[in-house]
């Protein structure tokens, strides 16, 4: 396989998985490259759910193999939310700044050791004619209490890692590709790859 389709018009997931299948000569095309695919309604309840319903709709669709990610936020301070509500959480149009501004708000107050909270992703990957395969990770943080730095996207900013004192929009490329859930993720994918691509998944 030297090109796979990641079911995104997300430019930030695009970057990183360009990024990460760089590694194994593979190149990522995205739905900036299919215009034409329409839009995945994401009905589902569980990032599970929603990355099945967007990997099968475009490979149904473009009769390839087809990678879909459902990633999201879950705090704890607040139930768990957003989570698969993240994209959309303060409205319609999927604004980043609009989001975590929202987010700062509703922890207003909440002292810095209750505002750990978790990055989601779920991969699905469907392949004409086989049974969807899922691979999940995650990542552990905490809520900033203001935004910083200016790498990534999405939460980036606000999601703070102890152990590095810096949010994930300090880090790198590399060093954010190194430790996302979406890395995480990924690495599972990687170990599960000839079992899951079989025919399909040789570089050749
Ligand atoms: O590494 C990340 N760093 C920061 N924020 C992140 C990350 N990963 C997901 N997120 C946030 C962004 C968005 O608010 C939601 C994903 O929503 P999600 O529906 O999976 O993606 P999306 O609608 O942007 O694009 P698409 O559905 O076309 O893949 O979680
Ligand atoms: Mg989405």
């Amino acid at each position: 396989m030297k090109e796979i389709v990641i079911a995104t018009k997300n430019a930030g997931k695009v970057r990183e998985f360009a990024a990460m299948f760089a590694k194994r000569g593979i190149e990522v095309k995205s739905l900036l490259d299919f215009p034409d695919v329409p839009d995945v309604e994401e009905t589902g309840s569980t990032f599970v759910e929603n990355a099945k319903l967007k990997a099968e709709a475009v490979c149904q669709r473009l009769q390839r193999p087809v990678i879909a990610d459902d990633s999201g936020l879950a705090v704890d301070a607040l139930g768990g939310r957003p989570g698969v509500h993240s994209a959309r959480y303060a409205g319609e149009d999927k604004n980043d700044a609009r989001n975590i501004a929202k987010l700062l708000h509703e922890l207003d107050g909440v002292p810095m050791e209750k505002r750990t909270a978790r990055f989601h992703c779920a991969l699905a990957v469907a392949i004409p004619g086989q049974s969807t395969a899922i691979v999940e990770g995650t990542c552990d943080g905490y809520i900033a209490e203001a935004p910083r730095g200016e790498g990534g996207f999405g939460y980036d900013p606000v999601f703070y890692l102890p152990e590095r004192g810096k949010t994930m929009a300090e880090l790198t490329p590399e060093e954010k590709n190194a430790i996302s859930h979406r890395a995480k993720a990924l690495e599972k994918l990687n170990e599960q790859w000839d079992e899951i691509m079989g025919e399909k998944g040789r570089t050749e």
